[in-house]
């Protein structure tokens, strides 16, 4: 994934991570303010339904005591009777007695067809004891009330209709009471049409105005509600300790996503992915026979690929990669791709080598000579036409690099020292490690024919080489007169923009097919 992806990605994730915990908590708060009042308005409707029980088992009571009375009915002692019960029965409006359906006496008094008396309507239900019911009439002398009507045999009791609603519950809350799907009694201005509905439905039904809550029991039902927009008070009670609780989540991941997308981001992680993904190519720079002005092979350099298809310069990256231990899966990469890329050249050129750079672990734990035999088998590359070059910084632990790269020599690797001369002590690492070649660093030719320091130390290096026998591989050549002098103080090999820069592979095959046609022409 490139960098840009991943900041898109880290983005959206942080976005996410910081809403997510801010939906939940708005939704958690919803659910529970939603909760909290369902199982308030479940309370009510029990309540109200208990109270609906408690009210008609009341009007019962007094309609038992009544029957049980002997006596003339409608003497004093009759209405007296009748008077005593009411006034007992809290919720009994009135008791009275029937003679041939007609109320002839209550606890108000005998009837003369007084402006009081009862109207006899029929019963809206027979229930199983034997009562009677008429849910709603009007006894006139009340003054409008509808009244509900209990009676078995000859004795009926009125019951304040509006008692069967008579509950305490919030404001807020609407309640009503019916009986068969129609609403007897209602509570405040109560919505009859939704109460009747949801009394009617044997199933839940939704609606995006109300909030409520049911209690049946044999006909009657009594529903609770409230509108939705009530709920904002509980809402706003849970917000007040949910939001908090999201804000914090939200902060964690999004600071969470910020470390891990800094981590993602940082070198070390693209590096690691890089040599994962195997994003390095290989570049080669041509050596060039001083004296011939043939190409004898080249120097492997590699360079990171990104994904966008940009080049990292290896400068940018090596000392990460050494720092790191990355180095040597880079290095295993190189050594498989040089392989890969030069295997024809190599096999049919046998002059041909290739110089591939180690690095200071590569060196002092040896575990290069493994992985470049293991490259080679099979290949028909010969061990000669690979050229293993080591810095200064790989002879930290000298004893460590001169075992390793002996054991190379022995197998006929060739040993270059690479950068001579920029460290404090290669003379020193001269006497100490096994060498065929010395590449002396370009900051040296840069000084040819300028008056600085290093320009006179070339020469010496140049001389102690040939004293010891070893070959010597100028760098960094850039002009004509950097290779004269080189040429004419029998420097034998050189490399630089003056011949070729580092190039991909297909470009150095065609490099060489060129040079050896005009070596072929004698031009
Ligand atoms: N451990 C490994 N190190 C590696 C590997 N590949 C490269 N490197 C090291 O990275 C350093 C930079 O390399 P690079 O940017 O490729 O530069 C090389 C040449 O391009 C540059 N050069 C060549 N000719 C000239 C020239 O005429 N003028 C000029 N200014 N620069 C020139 O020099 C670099 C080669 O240096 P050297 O290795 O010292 O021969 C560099 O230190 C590489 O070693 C790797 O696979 N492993």
């Amino acid at each position: 994934m490139n960098r840009s992806r991943i900041i898109v990605t880290a983005l959206l994730l942080a976005a996410l991570g910081a809403l997510l915990p801010l939906a939940v908590a708005a939704y958690a708060s919803w659910a529970r303010a939603v909760s909290q009042e369902q199982s308030l308005l479940d309370g009510y409707a029990a309540r109200a339904l208990r109270n609906v029980t408690n009210t008609l088992d009341q009007g019962r009571r007094a309609v038992t005591e009544m029957e049980s009375w002997r006596g003339t009915p409608c003497s004093a002692e009759h209405v007296e009777q009748m008077r005593r019960i009411a006034i007992n029965s809290r919720y009994t409006e009135q008791v009275g007695y029937l003679d041939n359906g007609q109320p002839r006496c209550s606890s108000w008094g005998v009837f003369a067809n007084a402006p009081g008396t009862p109207r006899v309507q029929a019963p809206d239900a027979e229930l199983p004891d034997g009562f009677r019911i008429t849910l709603r009439t009007y006894p006139g002398i009340t003054g409008g009330d509808p009244v509900t009507v209990l009676q078995r045999n000859n004795i009926y009791v009125l019951i304040n209709t509006s008692r069967l609603s008579d509950v305490i519950v919030d404001d807020r809350v609407q309640l009503g009471v019916a009986y068969g799907g129609k609403v007897v009694s209602t509570l405040r201005a109560a919505d009859t049409d939704f109460i009747a509905a949801v009394a009617a439905s044997t199933t839940p039904i939704n609606d995006s105005r109300y909030l409520y809550a049911v209690a049946r029991q044999d006909a009657w039902t009594a529903v609770v509600l409230e509108p939705h927009g009530n709920l904002r008070t509980s809402l706003l009670k849970e917000l007040l300790w949910l939001l908090p609780i999201g804000i914090i989540i939200s902060c964690v991941i999004v600071a969470l996503v910020i470390r891990l997308l800094r981590k993602r981001l940082s070198p070390l992680a693209e590096l690691t992915i890089a040599v994962q993904q195997r994003e390095f190519v290989v570049f080669y720079q041509p050596i060039i026979n001083l004296t011939t002005g043939a190409c004898i092979g080249a120097e492997a350099l590699v360079r990171w690929r990104r994904p966008d298809g940009t080049m990292v310069p290896p400068d940018l990256f090596i000392p990460l990669a050494e720092e790191s231990g990355l180095i040597l899966p880079i290095t295993d990469q190189v050594v498989e791709t040089c392989v890969r890329d030069l295997r024809e050249l190599l096999v049919v050129d046998r002059s041909l080598h290739v110089a591939i750079n180690l690095s200071a672990k590569d060196i002092t734990t040896g575990r290069f000579l493994s992985v470049v035999q293991k490259a080679l088998e099979g290949t028909g590359i010969h061990n000669e036409q690979i050229w293993l070059e080591a810095t200064e910084r790989g002879f930290i632990d000298i004893e460590a690099a001169s075992t390793n790269l002996a054991k190379a020599r022995a197998l006929g690797f060739g040993i270059a020292i690479d950068d001579f001369g920029t460290g404090y002590s290669s003379l020193q690492y001269l006497e100490r490690l096994p060498t065929d070649a010395l590449k002396i660093d370009k900051c040296f030719i840069a000084a040819i024919g300028r008056t600085v320091a290093t320009s006179s130390v070339i020469s010496h290096i140049i001389d102690m080489a040939k004293t010891v026998g070893l070959k010597v591989v100028a760098e960094g050549v850039e002009t004509e007169a950097q290779a004269e002098y080189l040429k004419a103080h029998g420097v034998e090999f050189a490399q630089g923009w003056l011949y070729a820069k580092a190039m991909p592979v297909e470009d150095f095959l065609a490099f060489v097919r060129v040079e050896a046609w005009r070596e072929v022409k004698g031009a």
